[in-house]
């Protein structure tokens, strides 16, 4: 494993890759206020066999925040921006709420590239512009903190809570050590993204997963988002709340390998 950072449109972006660098490419995005490390337990399942990239999205982790306005656009441009710095021309992209959108606009923007979609516990659409306008201005306003035990209880199930007192405490650290930037800047993109249209002409193979005690992105949403994208499958992973790949990430591994393997897709 190695630990990188590379110039991206104006800002840096910090990646780990794991794996044969000439392996098939699997690449993971991940939610608003985490960074790289929640996949951690997912790319040791895929790392003796492919090319496996995580990173840090602008604002979030140890990338630079930048300088400029963020939208579902810029996300997307940074991860092509990564691809194209790593030499990486065509990936099986895993992404996770606001990274599942991430991963949808990469389809969008070069079709060329993207081999399949796993889209985890996400939609084309995220909430509405008065949720995310409340977050917005109470975040600018007192920072994140306030707001962490509410969000923990959206990201991870009650389970998982009352076994894992530790964990938790961890992630949401991780969550509420976000820059207020970053944090803010990717909600004005979910507030502003809507790939609902794009999700329609998806022409690769899709698999869309939820947990089924999902309370940011419901488990009827990413039903719904699978019955948008011609094709695509759904599984509903039981007793997992917002981030199967820190509750469940041996399930999480075993659905993403068998739906590789189903569509031939290495
Ligand atoms: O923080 C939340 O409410 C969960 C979430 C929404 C978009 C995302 O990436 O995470």
């Amino acid at each position: 494993m190695s630990l990188y950072v590379a110039p991206i449109n104006g800002t840096h972006i910090h990646y780990t890759q794991s794996g044969p660098k000439d392996g098939p490419a699997l690449v993971f995005s991940n939610s608003l206020g985490t960074d790289q490390r929640i996949w951690d337990d997912v790319v040791v399942a895929f790392s003796d066999r492919f090319n496996v990239i995580t990173y840090d999205k602008r604002g979030h982790g140890l990338s630079g925040i930048g300088t400029v306005e963020y939208n579902i656009d810029l996300h997307a441009n940074d991860l092509i921006g990564l691809l194209d710095y790593l030499g990486v021309d065509d990936v099986i992209l895993c992404g996770l709420s606001v990274g599942g959108l991430i991963a949808q606009k990469v389809a969008s923007l070069v079709p060329d590239r993207v081999r399949a979609m796993i889209l985890c516990d996400t939609a084309p659409k995220l909430g509405d512009a008065d949720g995310w306008n409340t977050r917005i201005d109470a975040i600018k306003k007192d920072g994140i903190e306030p707001l962490g035990d509410a969000i923990i209880e959206r990201w991870l199930s009650p389970i998982y809570r009352a076994e894992r007192p530790l964990e938790t405490a961890m992630y949401r650290d991780m969550l509420v050590r976000t820059t207020v930037d970053g944090y803010v800047g990717t909600c004005v993109a979910l507030r502003d993204g809507d790939l609902r249209d794009a999700a329609t002409k998806i022409a690769v193979p899709v698999l869309c997963i939820c947990g089924s005690d999902d309370l940011a992105t419901p488990p009827d949403v990413v039903r719904a988002m699978a019955g948008m994208i011609p094709g695509a499958t759904f599984e509903l992973i039981d007793g997992v709340g917002h981030l199967p790949c820190l509750e469940t990430p041996e399930l999480l591994s075993r659905l993403i390998d068998r739906f590789i393997k189903e569509n031939n897709l290495v």
